[in-house]
């Protein structure tokens, strides 16, 4: 670790030591890279042994976690936990490398828990699993917190923790500047969106869902959203009742086409809306159900994002995935959830 990590601590950690091994992007967020120093002293002062690797490009971080996972990053010895510090797009590469690990056993990489330290522009797992954003409260997580198991889901084989989106959100991913994202942060995403709308095609997409039941439906929409958790974008409400604790999907439905739509849409999420939108008249609105596998049919290739990144493209098939295990807080009641 770099001395410029080293920042004053305010509070040292009083809960149990780990021996944490951290997978640290240095290019991710822009605003809270001194997080990831401040954490990572009040974890020692707190006695954890903390360990630290930089990622050295992409997909390196999932390169990294498959090696934390047999304990190749910590003279064989497996950390209690494997802890990825960056945005949602490092998580996700984590979450892949940690859960393709060949099994151990004990304890088996599916049982080593997961940390995060969230540095990102939207951090939207973070934010759903309601993770505390100062230093000192995150180090006392990390050391401290039983592990929550929660689930991820499948796409194309590419694992997502939070959503998986097709159509107009995966076009604005893919083509979202990541210089511009450095420069002015959730701003790069308006823009890109309304660049996208400008020259949208509104091609429509086949969505097959299958239910717990075994149940098979056909839905046409002009984008969908397969949704592991309530929040999208970071704090807007995209599927209400999703709970990343929960096995299935949430998937939503954007029905109505044309770029007014669209705007419609981007609005509704923005002012915490959308939901109501399942009134609209004439049944092209906003409708969210569950699924416990997902396929997606439109233009060949089109792009499938997944965590905020491009994950696979169409035709795509998804899946729940098994479960893992987490270091946050609690899970709050339902009610008391934004
Ligand atoms: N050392 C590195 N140099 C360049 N790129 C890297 C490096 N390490 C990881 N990456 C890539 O950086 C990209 C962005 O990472 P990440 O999504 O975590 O941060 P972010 O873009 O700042 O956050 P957010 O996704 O919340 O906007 C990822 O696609 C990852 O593969």
């Amino acid at each position: 670790m770099s001395s410029a990590l080293h920042l004053a601590v305010t509070e040292p950690v009083s809960a149990p030591a780990r021996r944490l091994l951290i997978i640290h992007n240095p290019v991710a967020g822009r605003r809270r890279r001194g997080l990831i120093g401040r954490v990572v002293d009040a974890l020692r002062q707190g006695g954890a042994d903390v360990a630290v690797v930089e990622t050295t490009g992409p997909r390196d971080a999932e390169r990294l976690a498959g090696l934390a996972a047999s304990g190749a990053l910590t003279d064989g010895r497996i950390p209690d936990a494997i802890v990825a510090s960056g945005g949602d797009g490092t998580i996700n590469e984590v979450v892949n490398g940690l859960l393709a690990a060949p099994t151990l056993s004990p304890p088996g990489p599916r049982l080593i828990p997961l940390g995060l330290i969230p540095l990102g522009t939207a951090n939207v797992l973070a934010a759903e699993l309601d993770l505390p954003s100062g230093a000192a409260e995150l180090a006392r997580t990390l050391a401290g917190a039983v592990p929550r198991t929660i689930h991820a889901g499948r796409a194309n084989g590419r694992l997502f923790t939070m959503m998986a989106g097709v159509g107009l959100d995966a076009h604005v991913v893919e083509g979202v500047d990541p210089g511009v994202k450095r420069r002015i942060g959730k701003g790069a995403y308006v823009l890109e969106s309304l660049a996208q709308i400008a020259r949208w095609p509104s091609p429509r997409y086949r969505v097959i869902t299958t239910d717990a039941a075994g149940h098979v439906r056909e839905h046409e929409a002009a984008s969908c959203i397969v949704a592991k958790g309530h929040f999208y974008g970071g704090r807007f409400v995209c599927a209400p009742d999703a709970r990343l604790d929960e096995g299935g999907f949430h998937v939503c439905l954007f029905e109505a086409g044309g770029r007014l739509a669209a705007l419609g849409y981007g609005a509704a999420l923005v002012t915490g809306r959308l939901a109501r939108r399942t009134e609209a008249k004439g049944g092209l609105g906003y409708r969210v159900m569950p699924a416990v596998r997902v396929r997606i049919e439109g233009p060949v290739g089109d792009p499938v994002q997944g965590d905020g990144d491009t994950i696979a493209r169409l035709p795509v098939d998804m899946e729940t995935a098994a479960p893992f295990r987490v270091l946050a807080p609690p899970l709050r009641p339902v009610s008391r959830l934004p």
